[in-house]
C-alpha cells in the first residue's frame, strides 16, 4: 500500500508539477526504522531498492538533507516533526547509521499534551462535537503562543514573537501569553516518559548525547560543535539555547556544544534536498536510469549518501 502511495506521489511530481528527473536528481529519504504494531524494526534494505525501482533515484535521509540546508557536511541533526523525533550524526556527508536515534513522538503529542494542560490549568472544555475545531485551536496556540523554558531561570524566557497578548479558545476562555502552561508544553520533548507517559522514552537531549557519544572519539568535538535543529517542532522560541544548555550538562566538559537552527525548520529537508540535487560532487551518488536498467535496483546501495563509514 505504501509503495502504491509512493508511486502516486512520484507520478504527481513528474506529471502534475512537471519536474523532469531526466535533467535533475530526485533525492528521496527513508526512515531507518519502521514500527510494526508495538515492535520497532530496522527498515529493510529492500525497501530502498524498491523505492529505486519506482523512481530510479537516490535515497537519502531527512536528517542528512537538513544538514545540507545549512551548507555543512559534518554535524548532528536533531529533527522533530509531527510524529517522529530523531538525532542523526553525519561526518563528511556520511550518516553514522549505528548512532542514529529515533523515537515516535513529536508535535502532535505536544498538541495533545497542551490540551491536557489547558483542561487542568485553565479549565478549558473542548467541544468534541465540533470535529477538529478543538485540535486546530490547540495547534494554533502551540505554534503561536508557546515557548521553551530555560534551565537557567535567571535568564529571561524568550517570548513567541508571533504571539499577540491573548488567544480566545473555542469555549470562550482567554489565554494570556505569560501563562505558565504555555512554557510547559515543550517540556514534553525533554521528558516524554513522565509528561507524555511514554515508558522508557528518552528526551531529545539524551537521544542527542547518546548519538554523539556513540561515534568515534576523534569526531565528537566536530559533531557537538555543529548541532542543527530541524523540523516544525523545533520552532519554539528559546529552543536553541535550551538544547545547548541540556547538552552541555550531559556531555563531557571538554566538549563544547554549539546549537543553531536551520532557517526554515519545517522545510529543511526540502531545502537540503534541492541543494543535494544541484551539488556536482553529490550527483555522482545518484543512480541513473541506464544504471538501473543495466545493474538492477540493488545497485542503489552502492550509491546512497546514507551509507555508514565503517571506521566511524
Ligand atoms: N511555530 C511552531 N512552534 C511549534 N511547533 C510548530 C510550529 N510550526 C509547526 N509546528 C509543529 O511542527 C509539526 C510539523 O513539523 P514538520 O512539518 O517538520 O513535520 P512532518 O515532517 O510532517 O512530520 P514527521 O516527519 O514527524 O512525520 C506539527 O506538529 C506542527 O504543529
Amino acid at each position: 500500500m505504501a509503495f502504491q502511495l509512493l508511486a502516486f506521489i512520484y507520478q504527481c511530481v513528474t506529471q502534475e508539477l512537471a519536474a523532469r528527473p531526466a535533467s535533475t536528481g530526485v533525492p528521496m529519504h527513508h526512515f531507518s526504522e519502521v514500527r510494526v504494531g508495538s515492535v520497532r524494526e530496522t527498515c529493510p534494505h529492500k525497501n530502498a531498492a524498491h523505492c529505486a525501482e519506482l523512481a530510479y533515484a537516490e535515497v537519502a535521509h531527512s536528517g542528512s538533507l537538513a544538514l545540507y540546508a545549512t551548507n555543512s557536511r559534518t554535524g548532528l541533526v536533531i529533527e522533530v516533526g509531527d510524529g517522529v523525533a530523531q538525532t542523526v550524526p553525519l561526518y563528511d556527508s556520511y550518516m553514522i547509521f549505528n548512532a542514529v536515534k529515533r523515537r515516535d513522538f513529536g508535535g502532535r503529542d505536544l498538541t495533545a499534551y497542551l490540551g491536557e494542560l489547558l483542561r487542568t490549568e485553565v479549565g478549558y472544555k473542548p467541544d468534541n462535537s465540533k470535529g477538529d475545531v478543538d485540535w486546530r485551536a490547540l495547534t494554533a496556540v502551540k505554534e503561536s503562543m508557546c515557548r521553551v523554558r530555560q534551565r537557567d531561570t535567571t535568564n529571561h524566557e524568550d517570548t513567541n514573537p508571533a504571539a499577540s497578548g491573548t488567544y480566545q479558545l473555542p469555549d470562550g476562555k482567554v489565554l494570556h501569553r505569560e501563562q505558565d502552561c504555555l512554557a510547559q508544553c515543550a517540556e514534553a520533548l525533554f521528558q516524554p516518559a513522565r509528561l507524555l507517559k511514554r515508558d522508557e522514552e528518552e528526551g531529545i537531549q539524551k537521544m542527542a548525547t547518546d548519538s554523539i557519544l556513540a561515534c568515534s572519539r576523534d569526531i565528537l568535538k566536530d559533531l557537538a560543535g555543529n548541532i542543527v535543529l530541524s523540523g516544525g517542532s523545533m520552532l519554539f522560541p528559546g529552543m536553541c539555547r535550551r538544547v545547548e544548555q541540556e547538552l552541555q550538562a550531559l556531555l563531557p566538559s571538554t566538549i563544547k556544544a554549539a546549537v543553531s537552527r536551520v532557517a526554515s525548520p519545517a522545510y529543511a529537508a526540502f531545502t537540503g534536498g534541492s541543494i543535494v540535487a544541484s551539488m556536482p560532487d553529490l550527483q555522482k551518488t545518484f543512480m541513473t536510469k541506464a544504471e538501473y536498467e543495466e545493474y538492477g535496483a540493488a545497485f542503489i546501495h552502492t550509491r546512497s549518501v546514507s551509507l555508514t563509514k565503517p571506521q566511524l
